[in-house]
């Protein structure tokens, strides 16, 4: 297979005007934007005319939420309106942090600049149905040997890793030397991967938070956006946020670095975040009919990739065949040529969803099961939270288990209809990455300091969080019944009646 690098220079390079000095010479006026979320703003010319390429455009055809709308049926919103809006409050960041008085000409016309292109890029590298894809194509061979080759990236999600690569590409440079042949101020390709990845120097580690950071334009943006669009509001008072931020410059885990960090007076709206960002998660990101598509989705990409099928007319070996790929086009059956993938595709169109089998939860095991003494409140019920995770390792053993409850329940269905799900519980950083200043305080601690958030949270989370084994409505029953013998045999894991109460046939 082609390196990771190369395949995405030749999609970038598919994906933007060979003629750039042409391209940009139509661009001289700025656009108003009407937003249904932020209202009106505007974007300059060279924003404008990257906009327009087709490596943005492609971006209104992948659902902000993947396939969150087949449950709150208003949760339309694709990542094209998310990149605008994260450029949106972006801008708002920058000016809120200019205005503070610590800037000291930080936040310069330049850093606004890339800051403002890397926000319009951050998606870029995302697939089709977003996370779900992402989630798979991290572990395909290409992305994993990259991460080997560049442990810089170690940290960083496969999506951010696409889109520091579409920024470095050789086609998307050359299009920022029009761009900068035509300007006194210059857009650096560097700089805005490293915004996008959240690798800056300590000395700008501020300009990465805006776009990439533990309370980032990103966050101020999915958050009010995902709630407006699926109609489960989120209110986070963000005029109290700009109010109470600025750059700092301090000694921090042994080195100096420039921050932004928030005033004590300014805790509230950054409690709203974390805690709107856990109720996202229990009522959208991790509801049950969400999670079951999610499912029906992995199960058409991992049936592709083994059995070198197509769906959306391309086989699916590498990270790129995903960036190729959009939500509208996976889900066309004409254009895939495998029977079962193609009436996997069709139930997802026709919302025929798998259903719970057997629910794994809090309230579905007797007391005597909780076992939290000493634990972490993750680490509920005889070790099921360990199978969470997209790892090949961790979805290897989550089939296996799949299979033989589909043995015990005697093959009721294909087996590719039986899944194991057991969601990863969100990442809640923030608290221990926020800078906070308070009063007569020499060094700011981090917001986990004053407000142990992160464990409200994590509490919050363990009382909240289920793992399911879906099936088709006709092998539910079987399916619960044999999943309960397995988990027995497996984790000694006893089970109520509830948890096999919505297996009805
Ligand atoms: C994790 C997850 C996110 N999403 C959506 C919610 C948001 O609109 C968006 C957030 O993901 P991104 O935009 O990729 O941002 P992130 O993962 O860096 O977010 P954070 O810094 O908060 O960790 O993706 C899902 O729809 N399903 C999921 O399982």
């Amino acid at each position: 297979m082609q390196p990771l690098k190369e395949q995405i220079d030749a999609f970038v390079a598919d994906h933007l005007p060979t003629d750039t000095v042409a391209w940009i010479d139509t661009y001289a006026s700025h656009k108003i934007i009407h937003d249904a979320l932020w209202g009106t703003f505007k974007l300059t010319p060279y924003e404008v005319a990257l906009l327009d390429t087709p490596l943005l455009q492609r971006l209104r055809y992948l659902h902000q939420t993947g396939a969150v709308y087949l449950t709150y049926p208003s949760a339309h919103h694709t990542r094209f309106e998310h990149s605008l809006g994260v450029l949106c409050q972006s801008g708002r960041l920058c000016a809120a942090l200019k205005a503070s008085a610590l800037d000291e000409g930080r936040v310069d016309a330049s850093c606004e600049d890339n800051v403002r292109y890397a926000a319009l890029l951050h998606d870029t590298g995302h697939g089709p149905f977003s996370h779900t894809s992402e989630q798979f194509y991290s572990s395909l061979p290409d992305m994993e040997q990259f991460q080997r080759d560049h442990p810089e990236y170690s940290q960083s999600g496969g999506g951010e890793i696409l889109s520091a690569l579409i920024v470095q590409s050789p086609a998307f440079q050359n299009f920022v030397s029009g761009i900068n042949s035509k300007r006194k101020r210059k857009l650096n390709c560097d700089k805005i991967a490293q915004l996008i990845t959240g690798t800056t120097d300590a000395s700008e580690v501020f300009m990465s938070e805006i776009v990439h950071g533990p309370f980032d334009a990103d966050k101020l943006d999915y958050m009010p956006r995902d709630g407006m669009f699926s109609g489960l509001k989120m209110h986070v008072d963000l005029d109290r946020l700009f109010h109470s931020i600025r750059i700092l410059t301090a000694n921090f885990d042994g080195e100096s670095q420039t921050r932004i960090a928030g005033h004590l007076s300014g805790l509230s709206p950054l409690t709203q975040v974390m805690f709107n960002k856990m109720l996202l998660f229990t009522g959208m990101y991790h509801h049950h009919k969400v999670r079951a598509v999610d499912c029906m989705l992995w199960a058409i990409f991992l049936l592709a990739t083994e059995r070198g099928a197509k769906v959306g007319g391309s086989t699916l070996t590498s990270c790129v065949d995903f960036l190729r790929l959009t939500d509208d086009r996976l889900l066309i059956p004409e254009l895939c040529n495998d029977d079962d993938i193609k009436s996997l595709i069709t139930d997802i169109r026709e919302r025929r969803i798998w259903k719970k089998a057997l629910v794994i939860a809090r309230n579905t095991v007797p007391p005597s099961m909780h076992n939290e003494a000493g634990e972490s409140p993750h680490h509920l019920y005889a070790g099921v939270a360990t199978l969470a995770g997209n790892t090949q390792e961790k979805v290897r053993i989550r089939r296996e288990i799949a299979k033989r409850i589909w043995e015990v329940a005697s093959k009721p269905c294909p087996i590719h209809k039986v899944w194991l799900d057991v969601p990863q519980p969100p990442g809640m950083t923030e608290a221990k990455q926020m800078w906070i200043e308070a009063p007569g305080q020499l060094e700011p601690h981090t917001l986990e300091h004053f407000i142990p958030v992160d464990k409200w949270v994590e509490l919050y989370g363990a009382h909240q969080s289920r793992a399911h084994v879906f099936a088709p409505a006709e092998a539910c029953k079987a399916v619960g019944e044999a999943a309960k013998k397995v988990f027995y045999d497996l984790f000694k894991l006893e089970f109520l009646d509830q948890a096999t109460a919505f297996a009805k046939s």
